[in-house]
């Protein structure tokens, strides 16, 4: 079965349809991106999914019903909405302790799930002063305590330095290698390329690619080769290939040693002989470009 399904989810706040006419799947096994721009919608689809904001229209269902039927919720979905909305007086078992307790889970999965994340060793350190890092621990080790078979992640990479991104995208990587649905929401294109198996990209709060990793990389890879040269349009007709710029030509299905030994043969010199392929960032950019709701 499908893990989780929105079908024309919307959500309008006043004036403001933050989600609008939304659908997708997303399948469990794999780490799917939700990527967006600041204020797409990410985060307002997320509250819905987990029942903490309601649909104006459409809806969200979690392995087939609204989160608010989920007989044991905790057991089907956990989530990491934001880390350091939690009690800081408290030491970390503590606190994982009275989310146990009040959702009928077993204290034993405490120390597992502490294991799990890495923070045995400060298991009873008051939370108030845990680096954001280990609040990012804390929230995943809080999030699998039910051993849910699906996980939301929202900007879980957000301010981390490079060890606690790597240690993060590779737990998410071990989950949905054993067959959990991992559902994370970024607004950078460069921390999914590595770490997403699918992609989800939403702009101004609708759908604009449902997509796998594989296929975003196969479309926007197409490179091709910048010549300039003083004498243009005679290398453009002798090439016969490619689409004269303003000031330089673009080539595809050449490649630059080719085009530099063709132009040599022919007596033309070449200005420059780039070779050009736009970075998933760059595709991701344009993709977006007309959702962003403040430009700089
Ligand atoms: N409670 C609310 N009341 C009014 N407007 C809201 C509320 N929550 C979100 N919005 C608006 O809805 C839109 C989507 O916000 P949302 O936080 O879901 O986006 P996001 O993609 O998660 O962005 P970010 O990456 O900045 O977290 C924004 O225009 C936001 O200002």
């Amino acid at each position: 079965m499908t893990s989780i399904k929105a079908t024309d989810l919307t959500k309008r706040y006043g004036q403001t349809t933050a989600v609008d006419g939304l659908s997708f799947t997303v399948e469990p096994g794999q780490v799917t991106g939700f990527l967006g721009p600041n204020g797409a919608g990410k985060s307002t689809t997320m509250r819905m999914i987990l029942g903490l904001d309601h649909p104006s229209a459409g809806s969200v269902v979690v392995d087939g019903v609204p989160y608010h039927r989920l007989r044991h919720p905790l057991r089907k979905i956990g989530a990491l909405l934001d880390a350091k909305a939690v009690h800081g007086g408290r030491s970390a078992r503590n606190h994982l302790l009275a989310i146990a307790q009040s959702n009928r889970l077993p204290a034993s999965r405490v120390g597992q799930v502490l294991e799990a994340v890495g923070l045995s060793q400060v298991a009873s350190r008051r939370i108030g002063g845990f680096s954001l890092g280990m609040s990012q621990r804390l929230g995943i080790a809080a999030a699998l305590l039910g051993d849910p078979e699906i996980l939301l992640f929202d900007e879980p990479v957000n301010g981390l330095d490079p060890d606690g991104i790597l240690w993060i995208r590779t737990f998410m990587r071990k989950l949905a290698a054993e067959g959990r649905t991992v559902f994370v929401s970024s607004h950078l294109m460069s921390e999914m390329a590595q770490t997403a198996d699918h992609l989800i990209v939403i702009g101004k709060g609708r759908l604009i690619a449902d997509t796998s990793m594989s296929e975003f990389i196969g479309r926007s890879s197409q490179s091709f080769v910048r010549v300039r040269s003083p004498r243009l349009a005679e290398v453009a007709q002798l090439l016969n290939a490619g689409e004269l710029h303003h000031d330089h030509l673009r080539v595809t299905g050449l490649e630059p040693l080719e085009i530099g030994t063709i132009t040599a043969r022919a007596g033309l010199p070449l200005e420059e002989l780039t070779y050009v392929q736009p970075t998933l960032e760059a595709a991701y950019m344009e993709l977006t470009k007309d959702s962003l709701e403040y430009t700089s």
